[in-house]
């Protein structure tokens, strides 16, 4: 990537945070620290955080404290990103349904990646052991229901990046160009 645009956008953004948002096994995690080297910038992957806090994992706090537990933690660590300039910080999927996150997510430059059902789905099927909220009969169901009681939220964001097959730095990349054109235009 053209290093002249790394340093136009990084210098328009002026620190300001990035946040991605997205379904689960859109690629937040893994396209999270990939981006971060681009820009030059911090990262946090907020459920890692979350473990960290908790002393647990993601699945032992929702079978042993049960969903709206985690979701005030996972607000409360979200809160904490506010204090960092310059950081890329990988959301769960779920950050966007709680209006009150929102107000912490507009301070910084939100990024929806929306991958593709079909290529999710697959990412999906070889690690669904660690996604609570994907535990039942029908995969394609659940994703879909959930996807369809999200996607205006996810929506809201500043930029929509559509992945298909493109590899992580290829979607870090579009993250920057797509920050770049919507800027400059
Ligand atoms: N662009 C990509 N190409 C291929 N595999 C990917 C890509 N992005 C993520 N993955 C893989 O898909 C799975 C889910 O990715 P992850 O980053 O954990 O998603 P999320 O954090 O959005 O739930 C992981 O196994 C990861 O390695
Ligand atoms: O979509 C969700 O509500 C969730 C997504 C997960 O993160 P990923 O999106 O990184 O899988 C994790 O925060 C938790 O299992 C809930
Ligand atoms: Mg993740």
């Amino acid at each position: 990537m053209e290093k002249s645009i790394i340093e136009k956008t990084n210098k328009i953004i002026q620190g300001r945070s990035i946040y991605l948002i997205g379904m689960m096994a859109s690629g937040k995690s893994k396209t999270g620290p990939v981006l971060a080297e681009l820009l030059r910038y911090k990262y946090i992957d907020l459920d890692k955080l979350i473990e960290n806090i908790a002393k647990k994992t993601i699945n032992e706090m929702f079978q042993e404290d049960g969903e709206k537990a985690f979701r005030e933690l996972e607000t409360n660590c979200l809160k904490e990103t506010i204090k960092i300039p310059s950081l890329i910080v990988s959301t769960g999927g779920g950050i966007i349904s709680k209006p009150e996150n929102w107000g912490v997510l507009r301070q910084g430059i939100i990024i929806w990646i929306d991958t593709k059902q079909e290529i999710a789905l697959e990412r999906l099927k070889k690690d669904i052991e660690n996604r609570p909220l994907l535990q039942g009969e029908d995969l394609s169901d659940l994703y879909n229901q959930i996807f369809q009681s999200r996607k205006n939220l996810y929506s809201q964001a500043d930029l929509r990046v559509e992945v298909n097959n493109e590899d992580v730095e290829e979607v870090a990349k579009q993250i920057v160009y797509g920050i770049y054109k919507k800027i400059i235009n």
